[in-house]
């Protein structure tokens, strides 16, 4: 039977549900968020997604281009408990991926709640208690429902937001202008002249694009690039990388890294391309600038197909002035610069979170907060370090979750039973501190509210999940 309380809420009772989630509340149902609830479930610790999307891994999804592959060897990128199917080729196409995260919430029988978006989250001093807001973004009716939980785990990714610089004139190009998550494939560019504007990986993919289109790509390189061959006679460079970093110091295998690359593709300074004065590991370590992995961009260059240009001047209709003089005629615009996180705008907090809306402590510290608040894939060591991050906050959560409970851990299968996460979850029962906790701060808010007729409240209270 459901556990059904009247909750007040001092400011906007009469609009909102409140639903109380015996668990870690998860923001995003990216990789991330599934990485958590997969290792949760395998604890036997009851969660809620929540993802404003009506999808999985949105980003994946509905943010990426059709030819879109992982450009990370598999064994980087599958997420813990369940590996990638074995036929699946060395770098997946985002169809496999995709397809293999849908199976992953499925095996684990993780069912997000979509279309929520978590505009503010608090932590409750009183309570002791997480109060998570969300709008639906469903239908036309704002629907707000408020969240209540001891943990909260934020996986809303370091790419949610695109960057959409002011570049003096853009408002008169007059042409058509996109950010690079809403590129699908260069088929309606054939035959036009296309300014992209950024040279990391999603430049690069997008202007290879653009020529296997027929269309005329030119690429703004404003400052640097570390470009590096994806593959070094045959063997994956990243994967190089990491077991020549199991031996030498960073700055050594950034040396080794920039020899092999020089060896493989030559002087690509001789492009446009300039390389940034640090090494390529050392600036995705510490600026979180990820390199590029060639797939074929340069050679695109080189044959110039893909132009390279200096930085933007202005903009005017139908043209482009460069810093070097140079004005080029466009069709279109496509701004492949960058992401940001969204966690400024829906976290109401500034001890974890720095204004970037990354965890202030770096790598491997930025998973855990105060008071139940968790990060991951904040690590810019993109799905692997996810992968790490989740399995840490599950092991946590699991641990303070059973001393609170009084119980100790079972071990779970690998493969989740038939209804066996859901039945456990609904049954999980809160704790008597955590019970007092909500039922003072209900009774100092308005005791009025808390009534026997539970299908009149406006407010609910359930022991859910
Ligand atoms: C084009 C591209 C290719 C990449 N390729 C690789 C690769 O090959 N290998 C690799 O290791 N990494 C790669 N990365 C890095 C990337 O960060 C990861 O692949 C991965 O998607 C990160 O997962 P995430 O769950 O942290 O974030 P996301 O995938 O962004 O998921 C976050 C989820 O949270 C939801 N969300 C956000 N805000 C809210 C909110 N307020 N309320 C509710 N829901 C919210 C979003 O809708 C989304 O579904 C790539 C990134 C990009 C952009
Ligand atoms: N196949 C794959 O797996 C792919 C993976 N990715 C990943 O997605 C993440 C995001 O990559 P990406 O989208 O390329 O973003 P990045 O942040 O890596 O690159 C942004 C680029 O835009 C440039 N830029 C930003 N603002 C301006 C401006 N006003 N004028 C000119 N240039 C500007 C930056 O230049 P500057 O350096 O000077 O700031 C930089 O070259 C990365 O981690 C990447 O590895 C992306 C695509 C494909
Ligand atoms: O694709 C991304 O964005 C990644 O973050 C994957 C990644 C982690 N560490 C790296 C080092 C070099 C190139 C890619 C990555």
């Amino acid at each position: 039977m459901e556990n059904m309380f009247r909750l007040a809420d001092h400011e906007d009772f009469f609009s909102r549900r409140c639903i109380w989630v015996n668990g870690p509340v998860i923001v995003g149902a990216g990789p991330s968020g599934l990485a958590t609830a997969a290792c949760l479930r395998d604890q036997g610790v009851p969660f809620a997604v929540l993802e404003k999307e009506e999808c999985i891994a949105s980003l994946w999804q509905k943010r990426t281009y059709d030819r879109l592959k992982l450009h990370l060897p598999k064994q980087f990128c599958q997420l813990p408990k369940l590996p990638f199917p074995e036929d699946f080729p060395e770098y997946p196409t985002k169809k496999q991926f995709v397809e293999y995260l849908e199976s992953y919430a499925k095996n684990f029988e993780i069912n997000p709640k979509f279309n929520e978006y978590v505009q503010s989250a608090r932590y409750d001093e009183t309570s002791g208690l997480w109060r998570v807001k969300t709008v639906s973004t469903s239908g036309s009716n704002r629907a707000e429902v408020e969240y209540i939980c001891r943990w909260l785990v934020v996986a809303t990714g370091e790419n949610a937001e695109c960057v959409m610089p002011e570049i003096e004139g853009l408002a008169e190009f007059g042409g058509e202008v996109m950010h690079a998550c809403h590129y699908k494939s260069g088929e309606k560019f054939c035959g036009k002249k296309v300014l992209v504007v950024g040279c990391g990986n999603s430049g690069m993919e997008v202007s290879l694009d653009l020529c296997n289109y027929n269309a005329s790509p030119s690429m703004v390189v404003r400052s640097s690039v570390h470009v590096l061959p994806r593959e070094i006679m045959g063997k994956s460079t990243f994967e190089l990388a990491v077991l020549l970093m199991s031996w030498l110091p960073l700055w050594l295998v950034d040396k080794l890294m920039l020899i092999m690359a020089w060896l493989v593709l030559g002087n690509t300074e001789k492009y446009g391309l300039k390389r940034p004065s640090m090494g390529p590991l050392t600036l995705k370590n510490t600026m979180g600038k990820t390199p590029v992995l060639d797939i074929g961009a340069l050679e695109k260059i080189r044959s110039g197909d893909i132009n390279v240009v200096p930085g933007i001047k202005r903009f005017s209709r139908g043209q482009v002035e460069l810093v070097n003089g140079e004005i080029l005629d466009l069709d279109s615009v496509i701004l492949a610069t960058g992401y940001r996180s969204n966690v400024p705008y829906c976290l109401q907090e500034g001890e974890f979170f720095s204004k970037n809306g990354f965890p202030k402590a770096p790598f491997p510290n930025g998973w855990k907060g105060n008071a139940g608040l968790y990060a991951v894939g904040f690590t810019r060591k993109g799905l692997s370090g996810a992968s790490s991050d989740a399995i840490k906050i599950a092991q946590d959560i699991g641990k303070s979750s059973s001393s609170r409970r009084g119980v100790k851990r079972k071990e779970h299968p690998q493969k989740p039973q038939k209804g066996r996460g859901t039945k456990s979850s609904k049954t999980a029962h809160m704790s008597r501190s955590t019970m007092a906790h909500i039922y003072l701060s209900i009774s100092t808010h308005n005791l009025e509210s808390v009534s026997s007729k539970p299908e009149t409240a406006k407010c609910r209270l359930l022991q859910q999940l």
